[in-house]
């Protein structure tokens, strides 16, 4: 049963602390009707640049999550946190070993009830993510299956994250993974730069991530959250 606090989320912009983004844009952003904004990147995360983001976001009454990528990065006063887990990687550091370590520094202070892991797929070899995290993206959808039965079923992880940052997915793969789902919610994120790519996404998974486009096409960014919310909309009816 999905009852976290991110349950209800089916479209979310994330936002990279290490970009600049103009205070109408943010505006529209935080009024676009989008569930929530993640605030998260892989690189250029730092205390003061999440902290003066968190502040802009808190102008508004949208809910603000942290996906916590690194130890600088780790700012109290946010809605929800989210901790990533590299699962198609070797390298222990993205693992498990950095998320230890943040434990072993802010353990005491993690607010549990609204802080959350997310088992990460990442499939695109050339994403930041997979360079940062040595990820073994090049994977078929036989491959992907055992992450998945490993993250949902045996480790009961709550979220599972498709994540293609920076690419297009297959969405034959991500509507094969959203099948197999006993429990886990699903997010998928990567390349939504057009309203129908979203619309497709929101065919198969709970929540919708769109990044890079809020910096490049804000109009496209914004036709992203509509085209979610009809998707949905019709398969509840
Ligand atoms: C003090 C307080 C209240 C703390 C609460 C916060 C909290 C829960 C802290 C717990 C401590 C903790 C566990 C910290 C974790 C520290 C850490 C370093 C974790 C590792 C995370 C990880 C596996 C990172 C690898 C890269 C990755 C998967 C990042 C996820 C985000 C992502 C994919 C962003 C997209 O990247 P982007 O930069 O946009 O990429 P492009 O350039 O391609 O666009
Ligand atoms: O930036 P894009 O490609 O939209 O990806 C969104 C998100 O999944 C990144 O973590
Ligand atoms: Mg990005």
């Amino acid at each position: 049963m999905d009852t976290e606090w991110f349950s209800n989320w089916q479209h979310v912009f994330k936002l990279d602390p290490d970009k600049e983004i103009s205070d109408e844009a943010l505006d529209q952003l935080c009024m676009s009707g989008t569930d929530a904004i993640i605030i998260g990147g892989s690189s250029g995360v730092t205390f003061e640049n999440t902290v003066d983001l968190l502040a802009r976001v808190r102008r508004y009454s949208v809910d603000c999550a942290l996906e916590v990528s690194t130890m600088d990065g780790a700012v109290p006063g946010f809605d929800g946190y989210f901790v990533p887990f590299v699962l198609n990687t070797k390298e222990a550091d993205w693992l498990m070993l950095k998320q230890l370590e943040g434990l072993q520094e802010y353990g005491h202070f993690v607010p549990w009830e609204m802080t959350s892991a997310s088992g990460y797929i990442v499939l695109n070899e050339d994403s930041t993510a997979a360079k940062v995290s040595g990820a073994n993206a090049k994977l078929s959808a036989q491959e992907v299956l055992p992450y998945v039965w490993m993250a949902d079923r045996l480790l009961r992880l709550p979220v599972v994250y498709i994540e293609y940052s920076g690419m297009y997915g297959d969405m034959s793969l991500l509507a094969r993974v959203a099948s197999e789902l006993q429990q886990a919610h699903l997010f998928y994120g990567g390349g939504i730069d057009h309203a129908e790519k979203a619309a497709n996404a929101a065919k198969h998974a709970k929540t919708v991530v769109v990044g890079n486009i809020v910096y490049n096409d804000l109009t496209a960014a914004l036709a992203t959250v509509e085209a979610v919310k009809q998707v949905k909309q019709s398969q509840k009816a």
